[in-house]
Formats: structure tokens, sequence, C-alpha cells
């Protein structure tokens, strides 16, 4: 891995270092707005096509219905249904805490002010299977719309070779009590849940993550359809920052983890011991290998860095600006210094907590912002799924109290009819 000195680093080196899956060439969007102006032409026929030319696999049909899903589930074993139990269980406890009532205001004598959350009615999920099905990540996604109570939700996931859904979707789909599941992938996807076709229900709201194609899917039909997305959750990627009570085996162990997710997926090591970092990527040499996935993971570790950073403090300000979507503090002093954490999407504190843990099973949620939108955007949770609507009344009392204000306000922007709705109501 290659290794920079953050003493040595101008503005401008470090702002080409944060910067990853930039598309210049417009390469990734002339693809997709051909793909989703094909689905918005050509309906199911394109999801069809699709499905032959980028999934390799010709569809008689283009869902699973819950028979089918009950028979594709009865594949799993007990150890691996025990397991999903477990995750499902963890994420529900975590994400239902989120689901609060929020207590009404009076701002003067006889004005209330309020707000109450109303699930979105059709939301979407895409659940990935591309270079690897992701069952856990339709728990991450399933639980909360299922919590928040939206009326309909429809799932997205390619098709695997055999043109059916791995047992794993099918029992989390039966877990979450979802009847369908589309058999669409990549971007082709996204624009069936915008557009809608013959078959595939138009949404209100698009989640999940994705490669390339899916976020780019994503962030176009945002702009061009009333459908809203969660945010970009692109590849995977990791900042690990590490000082001197840092294991390198295990700081190795967490960028691999994240750097077999795809070629594009970045691991990055921060670290203010330059003994521990040269230990954790000769660690990186040696536990890469033997991984099924190590051609992929060696091509993201190749695309990843380490920089030397004179004190944690550093490390952080270094962090801050890459905004990692998965920051790892693998220190003893974790405690010291998560006040000064600014932008990342999902945090994990001391030598043992291993990202993949929030990946799969503690709780929080594994759905997060990618390619430094980790600045603007949090991570899915019930709130993604809900809206929050402003509610007011206002007394006689109330009336006249506020009225002067808003009467004095509309005058002085010059409208008149928003002046007068209140002096009729004053007495
Ligand atoms: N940020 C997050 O929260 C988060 C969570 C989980 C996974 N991920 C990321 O999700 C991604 C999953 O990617 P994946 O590829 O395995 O699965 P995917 O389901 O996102 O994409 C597979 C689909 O991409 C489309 N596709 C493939 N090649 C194409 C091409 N050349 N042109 C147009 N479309 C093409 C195909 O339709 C295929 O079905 C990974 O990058 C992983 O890191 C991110
Ligand atoms: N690390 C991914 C989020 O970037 C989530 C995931 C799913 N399965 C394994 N990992
Ligand atoms: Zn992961």
């Amino acid at each position: 891995m290659k290794t920079y000195n953050y003493s040595e680093l101008t503005a401008s080196d470090i702002q080409k270092l944060v910067q990853r899956n930039v598309d210049p060439a417009n390469e990734i969007r002339t693809i997709v707005e051909d793909v989703i102006a094909n689905v918005q032409q050509h309906g199911d026929k394109a999801l069809l096509d699709y499905a032959l030319k980028f999934d390799k696999v010709e569809l008689n049909k283009l869902y699973l219905d819950k028979a089918e899903l009950a028979e594709i589930a009865k594949a799993i074993s007990a150890d691996q249904k025990a397991a999903l139990e477990t995750a499902y269980s963890n994420i529900y406890k975590f994400h239902q805490t989120q689901l609060k009532t929020e207590d009404k205001v009076e701002t003067m004598p006889g004005v209330t002010c309020w707000r109450e959350l109303r699930p979105i009615e059709k939301v979407g999920l895409y659940i990935p299977g591309g270079s690897a099905v992701l069952p856990s990540t339709f728990l991450m996604l399933g639980i909360p719309a299922r919590i928040a109570g939206c009326h309909e939700i429809v799932v997205c996931s390619p098709p695997q070779k055999n043109g059916k859904v791995n047992a794993f979707i099918a029992y989390v789909a039966l877990m979450l009590g979802i009847d369908k599941i589309y058999l669409a992938g990549g971007s082709q996807a996204v624009a069936a849940m915008a557009y809608g076709t013959e078959t595939v229900t138009k949404v209100d709201k698009i989640f999940g993550p994705g490669n390339q194609f899916v976020t780019k899917a994503k962030t176009i039909i945002q702009s061009t359809t009333t459908t809203a997305i969660d945010m970009p959750a692109g590849p995977s990627e990791v900042l690990v920052i590490a000082d001197e009570t840092a294991i390198p085996a295990y700081i190795a162990a967490d960028l691999l983890a994240q750097a077999e997710h795809g070629i594009d997926s970045q691991a990055v090591l921060v670290c203010t011991s330059a003994d521990i970092a040269q230990k954790a990527v000769a660690e990186v040499e040696k536990q890469l290998p033997v991984l099924p996935r190590a051609e992929i993971a060696k091509l993201a570790i190749d695309n990843s860095y380490v920089v030397i950073a004179g004190s944690l403090s550093e490390a952080m300000n270094f962090s801050n600006q890459y905004a990692p979507e998965h920051l790892i503090l693998a220190t003893n002093s974790w405690e010291q210094i998560t006040g000064s954490i600014v932008n990342a999407g999902s945090v994990f504190l001391g030598n043992l907590t291993p990202e993949s843990a929030g990946d799969y099973a503690s709780g929080t949620n594994h759905t997060l912002p990618t390619s430094s939108y980790a600045r603007a955007y949090s991570g899915v949770s019930v709130d993604s799924f809900v809206k929050k609507i402003t509610f007011q009344h206002i007394t006689r009392e109330g009336i006249n109290n506020i009225g002067h204000a808003v009467e004095v306000l509309a005058e002085l922007e010059g409208l008149h009819a928003h002046r007068n709705a209140v002096s009729v109501r004053k007495q």
C-alpha cells in the first residue's frame, strides 16, 4: 500500500487523496442514462433484456411470489436461520427506539405547534446481488420500513444464474412478511421503481446500496422524477485511525473486510505509529492471498493507501476531510477523540469492535453514505422511511397574541392578502 506522510501533504494533495469513484469522462452516467431511458420507454421488456445482457439469465417472469420464495427458503440450515434471527432481533431493537413521538410546543399563549410522523406510503428496496448477494442489506432496509409502517414495500434484487434469488434472500423476505421480489438489478431496477413498469410499482422513495451503476441511477432519478432516494450509498469503504495501541492483525482484517466488497472499494489506514502501520501492511499481505475473493480485494487494496500522522488529532483531521462511510478507532484512547469526529457514516470504537459486527448483527444500519457524502447525509434509519408533518393550532387568545407580528411582517414584504388573513380573524 502506498504510504504518505501527513506533514508533507499539501491541501491539494489531500483533496486528491480523499476523492473516490469519480466519473470524469461520464462513462457510467452515459451507460446509466441509456438504461433509464430504455426502461422508461419499454418497461418490463427492457428489464428482461437487461437481465439477459448484464446478469446472463433468460427470465420468463420478472418476479418470485410468496409460494416460490417459501420453497427456495427451505434450503437454509438451522444455524444460518439462527444467525439471521440474531441479526433481525438486534437490528429491530436498535431501530425501534428511533420511532419517537415529539412533544407539542406552545410557542406563545394560544399558539401550539408540533410534528407527527407518517410513513412514506410506497418504498422501493434495492438488495445488491452482483458480485455478492447481501441478505443482510435486506434486513437493514426491511426492518426500518416495517417499523415505520410503510404500506407498500417493493423489493428488487438481481437474478442469480438460476433465474431466482438465493435461499437467504428468500428467507429474509419471509421474516419481513414480503410476498414478492422483482428479479431486476443495477440501474434498470432503480429506473423501474422510479418510473414504474407494467409489473413494477412506481415508488415514492428508493433505498439501498449498490455498485456505481446503481448509485448513479439513484442520483439521476432523484432529479428527473418525483421519487426520492435515501442517499448515495456506493462502493464500501473504511478508514482506520490507529496508534501504537492498535493490533496490526486486526487492522489488516478490517481493511480487507471492506476491500473484498468490490474492486472500487477503498480501505485507508491513518496511523500515528510508522511501526504499527508497517506491521499492518505486512499483515494485509499475509491475510489477503488466502481469501476466496483475493482477486477483488487485491485490486481494492491497490487503490488504497496509508497516511502516517503526527498525532491522533492530525489523523482525525484527515479522516474528517475524507468523510468515511466507516470509521474505526483502533486505539485504547478512543474516548478522548470521539468528540472531534465531524464527518463519518458509522463509527467503531476500540480494538475489539470489528466493522463486520455492524455490517451484520450488532443493531446499527449498514446502509451508509460513501464517497464523502457522509459530510451531509446520515445512514438509513427509521427516520428515512417517514415524513415529519408539522401541525399548528391557534386559539382566540393565540390569534390576538401573534396577529400583530404577522401583520407587520406581511406588510414589510408587501403581501397584503397575507396580512388580511390575520386581520379578518383578530377581534
Ligand atoms: N454503502 C453501503 O451502505 C453499501 C452496503 C452494501 C454494499 N455496498 C456496495 O454495493 C455494491 C454491490 O455491488 P455489486 O456489483 O456486487 O451488486 P449490485 O447489485 O449493486 O449490482 C449488480 C448489477 O449491476 C449491473 N451491472 C453490472 N455491470 C454492468 C455494466 N457494465 N453496465 C451496466 N450495468 C451493470 C447489473 O445489472 C447487475 O445486476 C458493492 O460496491 C458494495 O461495496 C454498499
Ligand atoms: N460493508 C457494507 C456496507 O458498506 C455492508 C455489508 C453487507 N454485507 C457485508 N457488508
Ligand atoms: Zn461489509
